[in-house]
């Protein structure tokens, strides 16, 4: 901090007693006048200070309230609900109390249904929570109503007919079960090799049953996320009990859920207790009303026995690669809005397309489409599908090959 400048002296009188009358009153005439001069010196010092204090004093009430805010901010968490004329309706987390809370103006029109907004303890919005501060929005994919529906899927009508009985059902039709006495199946695990529609599946019944579809995935959740991961598990499951119906989506359950005996991840602390937190999620998952939880992982065999136990992932569904028939169905499905030359024969290219996966599926039909633009055509003709699942099958030669025969 500098130093405010000195204080001007003190004026001095200095009388003589040889002085005349005439001197005196001289000397005590220019003392006064000093006198005068050092008073404006000083008031206007005065002034100064006046001014730089009453700075201070806004910049200490700045910061007080900025304190305030702080410290009250990072107390509760609640969603927008409602922007409504007469202030904001937002339902607290973790109690889901709503309640009609005043915002400034300024922040009012920033506000949307689904924002995640800083409260104080009088409700007050302090802030909205943008993408950057929230891990939970970063970690978990929120779908209020996905597209995808059941027509959508090609091959594995049997899935998709035991997916619905499973989750489908308890979510449209709960009296049923209540009715005849049976507790709907908990959670439904998906299993199979990559790409074979499990992901499409689970929006697929959120999108049926008009449920919010939240995904998570595991492997995010222990490479990403370190040290949150079950404070997430916690999220994920509170966020679906505010948005229910809901249907959670867990991918990659094994990266949080492998057997205690891998060596590789058992030994992390931190993957046991974000699968801890799973597990009790779901042993208290009955009280949450509608909201059903569905899980995928593509590493069956690498799964914790303590996660397929009754009252958890209790429902199997294995989703194989899609035969011939499927294979030809899901052509049919992706190349629904492209414009296909009549010598296609998807019948025959099934037939070639052995091992082929529905996602290896789909993008041989945007491949063969690329063929017919490189071209400058305007439709997609059989010999592009050909060339489209050469250049596929001959970059899988060098990579795919190995990763396909490890995974499954
Ligand atoms: N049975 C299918 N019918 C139609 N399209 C499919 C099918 N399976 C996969 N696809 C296509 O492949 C894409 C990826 O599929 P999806 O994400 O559902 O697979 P997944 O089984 O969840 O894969 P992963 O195990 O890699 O997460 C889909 O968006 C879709 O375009």
């Amino acid at each position: 901090m500098s130093h405010s400048p000195s204080l001007p002296d003190r004026p001095r009188l200095d009388l003589d007693p040889d002085m005349s009358d005439a001197e005196r009153l001289d000397a005590m005439r220019k003392h006064y006048a000093r006198i005068v001069q050092v008073n404006e010196e000083l008031d206007e010092r005065l002034e100064e200070a006046d001014d730089r204090r009453d700075d201070l004093q806004e910049e200490v009430d700045h910061l007080k309230r900025r304190n305030e805010v702080l410290k009250t901010s990072s107390l509760y968490i609640a969603s927008v609900e409602e922007v409504t004329d007469d202030g904001v309706v937002i339902k607290q987390h973790g109690n889901n109390q709503e309640v009609l809370t005043d915002v400034s103006p300024q922040l009012q029109d920033d506000l949307e249904p689904g924002d995640r907004v800083a409260i104080n303890d009088s409700f007050a919005v302090q802030r909205l929570l943008d993408n950057e501060t929230d891990a939970r929005a970063q970690a978990m994919e929120v779908d209020e109503s996905p597209t995808v529906t059941y027509s959508d899927i090609g091959g594995i009508d049997e899935q998709v007919r035991e997916v619905r009985e499973a989750v489908e059902d308890p979510l449209v039709n709960p009296e049923q079960f209540a009715k005849v006495g049976v507790d709907p199946p908990s959670g439904v695990l998906l299993h199979g090799p990559p790409g074979t529609g499990k992901t499409m599946l689970a929006k697929a019944v959120a999108n049926e049953t008009d449920a919010t579809f939240i995904k998570m995935a595991g492997s995010e959740l222990v490479q990403k996320f370190i040290g949150e991961g079950s404070r997430l598990v916690r999220d994920l499951f509170e966020l679906a009990s505010e948005r229910e119906p809901a249907v959670i989506f867990i991918d990659e359950i094994d990266a949080v859920a492998a057997k205690r005996t891998d060596s590789k991840t058992s030994g992390d602390a931190e993957v046991q207790r974000t699968m801890m937190q799973l597990l009790s999620e779901m042993d208290g998952f009955e009280d949450r009303g509608e909201i059903r939880i569905i899980a995928a992982t593509n590493r069956f065999d690498m799964l914790d026995e303590a996660i397929l136990r009754p009252g958890r992932f209790d429902r199997l569904i294995e989703v194989p690669k899609p035969a011939v028939e499927g294979r030809e169905q899901i052509l049919r499905i992706h190349t629904r809005n492209m414009n296909i030359a009549d010598d296609v024969d998807f019948e025959a290219l099934a037939e070639e397309l052995d091992d082929y996966s529905g996602a290896d599926i789909a993008s041989l039909t945007t491949e063969a489409g690329m063929y017919a633009i490189r071209d400058e055509r305007t439709t997609v003709t059989h010999e592009d599908f050909e060339q489209a699942r050469e250049k596929i099958e001959a970059s899988d030669d060098d990579s795919d090959a190995a990763a396909r025969s490890y995974q499954y």
